[in-house]
């Protein structure tokens, strides 16, 4: 067999030749199986599929072109390739072998050192100099090596290698077991290998559905001799796996490419929570300079250390989207541990001599979102206790030290925004080519606040919270302005701003464009000197300074003179999301401003319910959620990101930090009464939050037991709105005890006030459980209201709580997400303006102070309709 190469490697992949040209009589576009044991006639190229079979060759001849080899023979395993290259040996020949091989490997190996008087030698043939010592000239016969190595994953320098054993037994063989990187990846034929043999289980066919294995070598005389085996064992490969494995084989590339990808950003992200990774593509794999002489690709295979067994079984063991399975190279992600899977067959002393730790598990990457994979694995990380989600504030450092890994739940997101550079950054385009907003229009927009029903501050720690969107909304609008300048108005808080735009710190902008999306804080310190404490009320300070951020990152390049108004009817400051739902609002705004994101416009859109139609799509949505997380970055100091992603994404929902998108939807929750009383105790969120941190530094454990029994109670409460089969009167109640257990914890935090204790005194009488919300220190409470409470008791209930001084509010929950104004006012105008007041047109008195805040909604209704995410 010859090959020629005339293309790129996976144009060679796809590209089948035929190497019997003519001999198809339909001219078909896939390679036929030609399931026959037998072929007619005496002097025909096929006679016994034993010997050959037309699919087999087809095979056999496209493994020799994409391996650029002279020969190449397709069998039935790769322990049967392994099987044919070593009938090359006799009694009294030397094997070299590597000591971190794979289980099958060395069971054949075993064999034959104890059934055909071959002797064998594992050593560390990732040390060159080590070989050398092992050479006899006379009887070495065949130096067996592997890279990288599975599942150590160390490098053996093929070439130097094969340069030693060639310069001192010229007829010892150098064989590479390729399966880790297959074709595409190395070639070590170029480098002195004599044959090669993969494991086509693996890569070659990638999708376990067969067996088969390959081997390849330019020498005619070794081609000879494993020809002739293969024919008088009868161990080629099947017509129909022959057809598979050409099938697999036109993809090697494509999944090669996004296998190693995703190996790379997993292999990152463990290494980044301070494992013991082994993966070459990393800059700290001590291999790494030698792996990448030798393979293009650093390959879809990893192994790490955990320093406990038990710890790795439970790792495994809570994996769900990771199969736990032994081999690897198929488009499924696996993982297993080697020790008790894969190299099992190797006895326990010998793993220990051989340095294969216990403990160690092995990740074999497939092509699924790798979003999906790095959630599910950390999942399994925080259940088997391998990891904690623990909060400390920023110049805490977080410890190293394995075993009782305890990691921060603000550091691994740092660590996971590090990986994030290998991810593409998020392509947020208009939902389709429908008209677009005209330029030099208003840009209405609004989004909800929140009610925290279970787990607010245990969630800056990684525990879970429930949490629903409110009917309460903040409305803003962004409006063109015909001079230089930018002015806010916040008529909630008694604040107008106006200032030239050039007049803004703009030297202090690190993030100028908007790919980093993470807080500037070089900016921030910038912003809070030119608008000074003294000068500004704190709460509208806040709002000025996270405006400007984002105003001067996410424009920066197009600094377009605008006007921008908040109002609000969510109460600010009372724990129901106020600053979230702003933060959505400013993000959104800038965001369109800066044509970062498109919402098309419509005039027939019905937004029917939150899980109805979702008209904004989930790209802006998430891509808004980070900006709206950075602003509430800067307005509460070290958030979870429950309130923002309550606000953009509406609904009921259970959130975990851990990573930062997993959100359940509790459709449960939605239905639920309750009623609301805000304490109008103000308080300050940021302190509140500082305050917890404060509070786990000086006394670590009694915090760790108010999170472990709120992450109980979150998790009881899960469980209760995902059981479709319980009486909603016995929920009710349950939750209610829940409530009260949930409302003790956050006392014990320091959050509560004794005005909010006094309000759940006052609803206790009426046997009304109830909890402080959000962050507490006053603020609001929330109480659940059972379906079937007396409607008078609950009349009694709230005229006690007014006439004490308390506003109240019964609501329902889960409403809508962000949304955005369609105005039928530009739409059906046209309008262009360049005058700011015609341009701000009916918005100027719905934005003012005089404008009552519970008919924002309607009033602005009268210009167009919304569309929601
Ligand atoms: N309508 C508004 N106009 C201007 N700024 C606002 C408006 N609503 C909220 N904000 C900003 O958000 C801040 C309120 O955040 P804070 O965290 O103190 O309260 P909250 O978000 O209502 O409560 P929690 O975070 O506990 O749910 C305000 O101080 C202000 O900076
Ligand atoms: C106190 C807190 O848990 C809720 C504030 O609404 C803080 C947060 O999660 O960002």
């Amino acid at each position: 067999m010859s090959s020629t190469k005339k293309y790129r490697f996976s144009t060679e992949c796809v590209t089948i030749d035929n190497p019997n040209a003519g001999k198809d009589q339909y001219n078909s576009s896939s390679v036929p199986i030609y399931q026959s044991a037998t072929f007619k006639g005496m002097n025909g190229e096929y006679d016994y599929s034993r010997s050959g079979n037309p699919t087999r060759t087809h095979l056999e001849h496209h493994l020799a072109k994409i391996s650029s080899a002279k020969h190449a023979f397709a069998v039935s395993s790769g322990m049967a390739a392994l099987d044919i290259i070593a009938r090359i040996l006799k009694p009294g020949d030397e094997v070299i072998a590597g000591d971190d091989l794979y289980g099958g490997t060395n069971r054949l190996l075993g064999y034959l050192k104890s059934n055909a008087g071959v002797i064998v030698h594992h050593i560390d043939t990732c040390t060159p100099s080590t070989v050398e010592q092992y050479l006899n000239k006379d009887t070495t016969r065949l130096v067996l090596l592997e890279t990288p190595t599975n599942p150590l994953i160390k490098i053996c320098d093929v070439k130097d290698v094969a340069d030693r054993v060639k310069a001192s037994c010229p007829d010892a063989i150098i064989v590479v077991d390729n399966t880790m990187m297959s074709p595409y990846l190395q070639r070590p034929l170029d480098f002195g290998a004599d044959i090669v043999y993969d494991s086509a289980t693996k890569y070659l066919s990638g999708h376990h559905d067969l067996m088969a294995g390959v081997v390849v070598c330019n020498r005619d005389d070794l081609a000879k001799h494993m020809g002739f085996t293969i024919n008088s064992v009868g161990n080629g490969l099947s017509p129909f796996d022959s057809f598979l494995l050409l099938r697999g084989l036109k993809t090697l590339a494509i999944r090669m490419d996004r296998q190693q990808a995703t190996a790379r950003i997993v292999a990152s992200f463990l290494n980044k929570l301070g494992f013991v990774v082994h993966y070459p593509g990393l800059s700290n794999h001590p291999g790494h300079d030698t792996h990448f002489k030798l393979a293009r690709g650093a390959g879809a295979v990893l192994s790490f250390e955990t320093k406990d067994i038990k710890t790795s079984e439970r790792i495994v063991g809570s994996a769900k989207l990771w199969g736990i399975s032994v081999s690897f190279g198929a488009v499924n992600s696996l993982i297993s541990m080697p020790c008790l899977m894969s190299h099992a067959s190797i006895p326990a002393h010998l793993r220990a001599e051989r340095g294969l730790p216990e403990d160690l598990i092995r990740l074999c990457v497939g092509i699924e979102d790798y979003e999906d994979l790095i959630d599910d694995l950390e999942n399994s990380l925080v259940q088997s206790g391998a990891i904690r989600t623990r909060f400390t504030p920023a110049e805490e450092n977080w410890s190293s030290e394995i075993g009782s890994l305890e990691r921060i739940g603000e550091e691994r997101a740092m660590a996971w925004e590090k990986c994030s550079m290998f991810e593409e950054q998020p392509t947020v385009k208009a939902a389709s080519t429908a008209e677009t907003k005209k330029e030099g229009g208003n840009i209405v927009v609004s989004a909800p606040g929140k009610v925290i029903l279970f787990g607010e501050h245990a969630v800056v720690y990684g525990v879970t919270a429930i949490a629903s969107s409110l009917d309460l909304r903040c409305y803003g609008c962004l409006s063109p302005r015909s001079d230089n300048s930018l002015s806010i108005s916040f008529p909630d808080l008694d604040t107008d701003v106006t200032l030239e735009i050039e007049a803004l710190p703009w030297k202090a902008v690190k993030n100028a464009h908007d790919d980093i999306l993470d807080i500037d804080h070089e900016l921030v310190a910038a912003l809070e000197n030119h608008f000074p404490a003294e000068k500004f009320n704190s709460k509208a300070r806040g709002a000025i300074i996270s405006f400007f951020h984002h105003y001067m990152s996410i424009c920066y390049n197009d600094r377009r003179a605008v006007s921008f108004s908040a109002r609000s009817d969510i109460p600010i400051g009372a724990g129901l999301g106020s600053s979230a739902a702003y933060s959505t609002c400013v993000s959104t705004a800038l965001l369109i401003l800066a044509k970062k994101v498109a919402i098309e416009h419509t005039h027939n859109a019905t937004h029917i319910s939150h899980d109805g139609r979702r008209f904004i799509n989930d790209d802006i949505a998430k891509y808004v959620n980070k900006w709206s997380f950075v602003s509430e970055k800067i307005l509460h100091g070290t958030p979870s990101g429950i309130d923002n992603s309550v606000s953009v994404f509406g609904g009921a929902i259970s959130y975990s930090r851990v990573r930062d998108q997993a959100m359940i939807n509790l459709n449960g929750f939605k239905s639920m009464k309750l009623l609301l009383t805000n304490s109008n105790v103000d308080r300050d969120a940021k302190k509140l939050i500082a305050g917890v941190a404060k509070l786990k530094q000086e006394e670590p454990e009694v915090v760790k037991g108010v999170m472990d029994g709120i992450q109980g109670i979150v998790d009881e409460a899960v469980r209760c709105f995902n059981d479709k089969d319980l009486n909603r009167n016995v929920l009710l109640n349950g939750l209610s005890e829940l409530v009260r257990t949930n409302h003790g914890h956050l006392d014990r935090l320091g959050v509560s006030h004794p005005t909010l204790e006094i309000i759940i005194s006052k609803l206790q009488a009426y046997n009304l459980k109830t909890k402080l919300t959000g962050a507490g220190g006053g603020g609001c409470t929330v109480t659940l209201i059972p379906d079937d409470y007396d409607e008078k008791e609950l009349g009694d209930a709230l005229q006690k709580l007014q006439q004490a001084g308390f506003d109240t509010y019964l609501t329902t929950v889960g409403g809508s997400g962000l949304g955005y104004l369609i105005e039928e006012y530009n739409l059906e105008k046209n309008t262009q303006s360049t005058n700011e007041e015609e341009s701000v047109g009916p918005f100027t008195s719905v934005f003012s102070k005089d404008f009552p805040t519970n008919e924002l909604n309607s009033k602005l209704r009268e210009s167009g309709h919304w569309v929601f995410v």
